[in-house]
């Protein structure tokens, strides 16, 4: 693993060494600042380039274009909310996406496995211990976006997300992010409205270098991918990871994400 993760710079294989204690004590806190942190350059030059290489012809080939336009909450109604406010206003996403199971042996799902970084993250979370996923298609998926694509506007249905950027757009695919928009006391419906109606001064964006590991609080913190623009196709894995080892999607689940059960 060390030739493909910079573990000179992120020492995840020293675990209670003094500079992973140190590592971990700058995420919980950027965590605490930002809702987020991002390792950059947590991969080694050359291997983003590698590992696109790698998903490339199933990306090129067999991936699952996801279309469709949908609420910020990904929910068909929300009973307090009559159906023409604006906090519903529909949005469009389009990707598209390639599974855990059509890339075995890849680079993208060694980095996923790697026993250190299932640790540190937890560590960077507050969790026990943290596992992969068991279903075969959800537990890490490369995500393409070409131009004219995104994925607007939501917030997650998971406490956090560990992304890894393979390949940046030439322009556009920004993480787009609000923070604390909403809490779990209040759905703030007027502000949600506020920002799809892009009057929302406190939007913020983020423009990530291929190679960024970002680890992200996207429960209550609206965010989009802007729509990509130029030739070079946006592509990122997304690894899920679960407090409970075994987690599987349900076969309905599998079928409304990636257009199959198996
Ligand atoms: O692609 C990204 O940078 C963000 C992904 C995301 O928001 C998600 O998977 O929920
Ligand atoms: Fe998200």
């Amino acid at each position: 693993m060390k030739d493909i993760l910079d573990l000179d710079r992120y020492p995840l294989d020293r675990e209670a060494s003094p500079e992973w204690k140190h590592l971990v004590d700058q995420s919980v806190a950027a965590l605490e600042a930002d809702g987020m942190f991002n390792l950059e350059g947590f991969l080694r030059p050359g291997v983003a380039e590698r590992a696109v290489k790698e998903v490339r012809p199933v990306m090129d080939t067999r991936s699952h274009i996801h279309k469709r336009m949908h609420n910020i909450y990904f929910k068909p109604d929300i009973p307090e909310l009559a159906p023409d406010h604006p906090a519903l206003r529909k949005v469009e996403t389009v990707s598209h996406t390639v599974c855990a199971d059509q890339i075995p042996g890849s680079t993208v799902l060694a980095i996923y496995e790697y026993e250190p970084l299932l640790r540190f993250l937890a560590a960077a979370m507050g969790k026990q211990q943290l596992h992969v996923m068991l279903d075969p298609l959800a537990r890490t998926n490369v995500m393409g976006y070409r131009a004219g694509e995104a994925l607007n506007w939501h917030f997650d249905r998971s406490e956090f997300t560990t992304t890894l950027l393979l390949q940046a757009a030439e322009r556009g695919g920004d993480l787009e992010y609000r923070t604390d928009l909403r809490s779990d006391d209040n759905p703030n419906y007027d502000g949600v409205a506020k920002l799809l109606e892009g009057r929302d001064p406190e939007a913020k964006i983020l423009r990530m270098k291929a190679g960024t590991l970002n680890v992200f609080r996207g429960k209550n913190t609206a965010h989009r991918v802007t729509t990509v623009e130029g030739e070079r196709e946006r592509m990122i894995a997304v690894f899920s990871y679960y407090e409970k080892p075994g987690v599987m999607f349900s076969a309905e689940e599998r079928l409304g994400f990636y257009g199959r059960a198996a």
